[in-house]
């Protein structure tokens, strides 16, 4: 099943502008600075991951994004009690729950919830209740969107940094085939009734084929975009990928 559903959502990704803080300690830069400036170049939403070693995005970040954005904010956390509690404190738009393991650069897959389904099912139910759309960061595998549908989940991510690294390194079969599964996929969770987002490592070079899939609503972009913020400024990089997502989907 496909249907038109509008303008393609940007959620801007900020938590590597605390990973440049956090290199340093200190106050500089300020993830919030840079969520404000991504409202004002027309991004849809800020995300926010706050590992459970808080490696980017701080306790007291969530707090300044809760309390001054404009645009909703989707908090990422791991399904653990500590991060729970404190998405209830908050009671963020979204919550998007994704892996962690601690010895991860970045986050490597999709959450597995087919083997932790009960688990799952009774760990979202207080956020839905407080009211938030819960989200559920995993692989583009059916069996993991048929469990998040089960669990009750609102929307799915499908992870797209598979597709995105087999481009970096030039395997374009391989590519291709990632982002054959992709819209597959991502036509498979429509069906279902949920709200297909994506994102992880989508590039200037990598958006646009997976912006054209018309069940995508939402596509959350971080890393790239501060990496080009350098050179550009974060304001020209948001607005060139939005130029691209739109581009794509007309
Ligand atoms: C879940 C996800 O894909 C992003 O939020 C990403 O996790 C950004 O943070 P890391 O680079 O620490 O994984
Ligand atoms: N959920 C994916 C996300 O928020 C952004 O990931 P990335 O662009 O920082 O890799």
């Amino acid at each position: 099943m496909t249907e038109f559903v509008g303008r393609l959502r940007l959620g801007v990704n900020i938590d590597h502008v605390a990973t440049v803080r956090n290199a340093r300690g200190g106050d500089v830069p300020d993830p919030l600075r840079a969520a404000k400036i991504a409202e004002a170049a027309g991004c849809d939403g800020i995300t926010a991951h706050l590992r459970e070693d808080r490696r980017h995005i701080s306790d007291a970040d969530i707090e300044a994004l809760a309390a001054n954005l404009t645009v909703p904010l989707n908090f990422e956390m791991a399904a653990t009690e500590e991060m729970q509690k404190i998405a209830l404190r908050y009671r963020p738009h979204a919550v998007c729950i994704v892996p962690e393991k601690r010895e991860e650069r970045t986050t490597e897959g999709g959450l597995e919830v087919a083997q932790d389904e009960n688990r799952l099912a009774h760990f979202i139910a207080p956020l839905r209740d407080a009211g938030c759309r819960v989200s559920i960061f995993i692989a583009a595998d059916k069996r993991q969107i048929e469990a998040a549908h089960r669990i009750g989940a609102a929307v799915v991510e499908l992870h797209t940094g598979a597709y995105c690294d087999a481009h970096a390194e030039g395997h374009f079969d391989e590519r291709d085939a990632e982002l054959e599964r992709l819209r597959d996929m991502s036509s498979f969770a429509h069906s279902l009734g949920l709200e297909v987002h994506a994102g992880h490592g989508l590039t200037y070079d990598t958006v646009q084929p997976v912006a054209a899939f018309p069940e995508i609503v939402e596509l959350n972009i971080g890393h790239f975009l501060v990496g080009e913020a350098i050179f550009v400024g974060l304001d020209a990089s948001i607005r060139r990928m939005r130029a691209l997502m739109d581009e794509a989907r007309a």
